[in-house]
């Protein structure tokens, strides 16, 4: 188990990690999400020793990294992949990391067969793709066959297989009982690889759930509602559906998004408020848009494409939606969108969980790199 309690880290002026209380549990991916810059690095440095905390402290297996004993072997990690002597063979690497913590020499061929490197460990290192870069990464993180394991930004650089083979991977080692602590910028993935969320943003707690909980809490219906371009005629439809318990927003095309109000009831509300709807259609949030949604105010670095729809400000009038009014019971009814329930319905939500791969073939071949590669 990790656990950090009170944990800050500041650079200067700069605060990376604010106060950051949490536990990661054996057993189960956990997944650390934040935008860039939010502090995810940071904090697995901190894990693992290589930064010192400013304030609060992180434990694994009940003390600091550096009074671990026999450290290597208790806790693996990916946090740079590119921390590498380009000179060196991928065997080499691994077999000098094999060395140093006093791992036996057949544990490096072990993990090389385990990544798929094993055709290509013989290979200087410097004319590794991204991904073959990835697979050394975790192979070094394996060698102490630890019961701990730090994955920072594993997929980066992966080809689909790759990324599926590191699902995979991740799901297997926690399936053994090992404490699996991953993370990334991309809730998609984390959300069909992880079984529990912490999500950061500036250094701070968003989130801490099970995917589970993620998903109830965020993926609640909404309904999209449009009403002739005719003065008043949203505002007036706003106020009525705030004044019926329903929180509403405006969308930057203009359509009025409801939560709190089923169909029917939004329906009877225009119809009485004499306002005529050109839409009145049901629909899901995704997992990637409550994500974007609960992190955008933490967001250090923009494009300047803004990028789909994020629900725009409040109908000027309308209340602003209370905390929880997006969460459990906000929304339509369970199965308010289930069969049956109505014509045109939209899409079940896009980013609930893939059903548990079968046990993996952890073991992927890499294709060698070309002689141009090296
Ligand atoms: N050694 C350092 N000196 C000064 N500032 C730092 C240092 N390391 C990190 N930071 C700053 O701390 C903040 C958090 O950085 P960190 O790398 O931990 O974020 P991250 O969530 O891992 O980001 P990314 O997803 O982009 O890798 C950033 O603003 C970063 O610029």
């Amino acid at each position: 188990m990790i656990e950090a309690r009170g944990l800050t880290k500041r650079y200067g002026p700069k605060t990376a990690v604010h106060d950051l209380s949490f536990q990661v549990r054996p057993g189960s991916v956990t997944g650390f999400l934040g935008p860039n810059g939010s502090g995810k690095s940071t904090t697995m440095r901190m894990i693992v020793g290589l930064d010192a905390p400013t304030a609060g402290t992180v434990t694994v297996a009940g003390r600091p990294y550096r009074e671990l004993p026999d450290a290597a072997r208790q806790v693996g990690a990916l946090l740079d992949a590119k921390a590498v002597h380009g000179g060196r063979t991928a065997r080499q690497h691994l077999l000098c990391l094999a060395q140093l913590s006093g791992i036996p020499a057949h544990r490096v061929d072990q993990v090389l067969e385990l990544v798929g490197l094993r055709a290509v460990a013989h290979l200087r290192t410097k004319g590794f793709s991204l991904g073959m870069g990835q697979r050394l990464g975790i192979a070094a993180a394996l060698l102490g066959d630890p019961g701990v394991l730090l994955f920072d930004e594993p997929v980066n650089g992966l080809d689909p297989e790759g990324i599926h083979w590191v699902r995979n991977l991740m799901k297997g080692l926690a399936a053994e009982g090992r404490t699996v602590f991953v993370s990334s910028h991309l809730m998609s993935e984390m959300a069909l690889t992880a079984d529990h969320l912490i999500v950061i943003g500036r250094g701070q707690l968003l989130a801490d759930m099970s995917v589970e909980e993620f998903i109830a809490r965020h993926s609640t219906g909404f309904a999209l509602v449009r009403t002739p371009d005719e003065p008043g005629a949203r505002e007036k439809l706003s106020a009525a559906l705030t004044g019926a318990g329903g929180a509403v927003r405006t969308e930057p095309d203009g359509a009025l998004r409801v939560t709190g109000l089923d169909l029917p009831r939004i329906s009877d509300l225009a119809h009485r408020a004499d306002v005529r709807l050109w839409e009145l259609s049901p629909h899901r949030a995704s997992l990637e848009e409550a994500y974007m949604r609960m992190t955008q105010g933490a967001v250090d670095y923009r494009s300047g494409y803004a990028g789909p729809p994020v629900p725009g400000p409040p109908v000027p009038g309308a209340p602003v939606p209370a905390p929880g009014a997006y969460g459990p019971g906000a929304g339509y009814p369970p199965g308010a969108y289930g069969p049956g329930a109505g014509a045109g319905f939209g899409p079940p939500p896009p980013a609930a969980p893939a059903p548990a791969a079968p046990p993996a073939p952890w073991a992927a071949p890499v294709t060698p790199p070309t002689s141009e590669d090296r």
